[in-house]
């Protein structure tokens, strides 16, 4: 825990400089395609343009294969795109004054109504543009007071705070704050998260971001960002977003899931135990979330942070895959993407990537196969008091196929046996060492729900291996010393 706390630190301290330092690769690897900065920016290059298989990708009736995809209307597309690279453009230049600009994305209620408005009229064509553009057309800005009135005014006033603690002078100072913070559901390492109702009965999870470290212009970048990534993701095991505000403070507003993280609901209570069934429901939710993501979202999105505390559960137990905080745009045509710093959570971190920066398809892979190792044995990625990681841990015990021994203690027999052995299967091979070893989501997919006869082999439609990153050397033992190596660089 101690671990992963001080890989948040970094990750946070980290943060924001990111899309700076991102490095390119010369020969195979990606041009800096950068992620969206703003909502619905679509980042043009000159790659792209060429190759852009992402606007027909999200025709609603799109078949599991990337390979399927209609060819986009570019121009259409194109000129979309740069009408909105230039809104962003000047919202960017106005926050560098004061961020109070955002309220202006206002004006631009993004319906697909008003962008017909705003553009001239496009001649028809076979894949609607508009659709991918304007994927959340009910999404809205809302004002701070519409806020505070949903939760009951989260924030309580420090000051306010004090008053009450120096009254109650017995009452320990954490306890008054939760106290008084009853709507807050959650906190991570740069959000505190609150539940809301809306004036339409709705509950909805406010989330807030918090003010520390980072430059207010790195914040409202993420924002942009974590915004434009979200803005765009339409999937059932996906987190959905209601809207947004910058009035005093950064915060999303999205849909509210219930029954809280995952991580919660495996870690959270050593009497309680989430059974079999729903545990198996959320390793083909999260699957189903990951391989839209990754093959059928309008852009290739690679989350980089896949692991428990970022897995929603609604209201039937659908996983719903949240926090696109550092989530990655990659363009269609470049195998794999080389960033530093490294970020993301210690334990769900790929060989090749925390070795080398090396980010693909295959990052989320590795980090999806760690938990589904924590569906399936009840430990964390990172064991609290060993620091032990769950695949070191894991791998012999897997190669013995010992069900007793891996599977965790709380489900008793409880479980079904054929479900138990497919998840282990597909856990082992999405943690090989080797990235292009691991199967892409569309294969583990269909591993998972047992029709694996069906799989595609090895690799993936937007997946290209590079041979100089499926490197031999990333053997188990040298697994073990970048792991190590890795732990003792965070701690310095
Ligand atoms: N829509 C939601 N409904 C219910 N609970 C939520 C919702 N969104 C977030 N939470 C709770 O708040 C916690 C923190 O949210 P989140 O992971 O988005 O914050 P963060 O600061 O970005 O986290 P991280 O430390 O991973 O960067 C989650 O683990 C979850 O328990």
């Amino acid at each position: 825990m101690a671990v992963e706390e001080m890989e948040k630190k970094k990750k946070k301290k980290n943060k924001g400089s990111n899309e700076k330092t991102e490095t390119e690769n010369s020969d195979s690897l990606s041009i800096d395609d950068p992620s969206p900065r703003c909502v619905l920016e679509i980042p043009l290059t000159s790659s792209d343009s060429d190759n852009s298989s992402s606007c027909g990708s999200c025709s609603p009736d799109k078949s599991s294969s990337p390979l399927s995809t209609t060819p986009p209307n570019v121009s259409s597309f194109q000129h979309h795109g740069l009408q909105w690279n230039r809104m962003i453009d000047s919202i960017k230049k106005k926050s560098i004054r004061r961020f109070s600009v955002i309220p202006l994305l206002a004006s631009y209620e993004l319906t697909r109504k008003n962008m017909r408005r705003k553009q001239p009229k496009l001649s028809p064509s076979p894949v609607d543009c508009d659709q991918i553009l304007v994927a959340k057309p009910s999404w809205r800005n809302f004002t701070y007071e519409e806020l505070v009135a949903a939760t009951d005014s989260f924030n309580p006033d420090p000051v306010l705070v004090m008053f009450f603690c120096l009254l109650v002078a017995s009452m320990d100072l954490d306890v008054l704050y939760v106290f008084l913070l009853e709507n807050m559901i959650g906190k991570g390492g740069h959000a505190e998260v609150y539940r809301g109702v809306l004036p339409d009965g709705e509950t909805v999870a406010i989330k807030k971001l918090m003010r520390h470290a980072m430059e207010e212009e790195e914040r409202v970048s993420d924002f942009l960002s974590e915004l434009g990534m979200i803005a765009h993701v339409n999937h059932p095991n996906a987190a959905r977003l209601r809207g947004f505000s910058s009035d005093r403070g950064l915060h999303f507003v999205l849909e509210y899931a219930p029954h809280g993280s995952l991580a919660s609901l495996l870690f959270g209570s050593e009497e309680e135990c989430l059974d079999w069934k729903k545990r198996y429901k959320v390793a083909l939710g999260v699957a189903d979330g990951l391989r839209y993501l990754h093959n059928d979202c309008p852009r290739r999105i690679i989350h980089r942070d896949i692991k428990a505390s970022n897995i929603l559960l609604s209201q039937d137990y659908e996983a719903q895959i949240s926090d696109f905080g550092l989530a990655k745009w990659l363009p269609e045509n470049c195998p794999q993407h080389i960033v530093f710093p490294i970020e993301g959570t210690f334990g769900y971190l790929a060989p090749e990537y925390f070795m080398h920066g090396v980010v693909d398809e295959k990052t989320d892979v590795f980090a999806f196969g760690v938990l589904l190792l924590e569906i399936i044995t009840g430990r964390r990625a990172v064991d609290t008091d060993s620091r032990q990681s769950i695949v070191m841990w894991v791998k012999p015990l897997l190669e013995k196929s010992s069900l007793e021994e891996i599977v965790d203690p709380k489900l008793g027999n409880d479980f079904d046996e054929t479900e138990m052995r497919r998840v282990m299967q597909t856990a082992s091979m999405c943690i090989h060492h080797v990235a292009t070893m691991r199967p892409d989501m569309n294969r583990l997919v269909q591993l998972l729900r047992g029709d694996d006869r069906l799989a595609e082999p090895h690799g993936g439609a937007r997946t290209v291996s590079l041979d100089g990153c499926d490197l031999q050397d990333h053997t188990s033992s040298s697994y073990l010393d970048g792991l190590i190596r890795h732990r003792q660089l965070l701690m310095e």
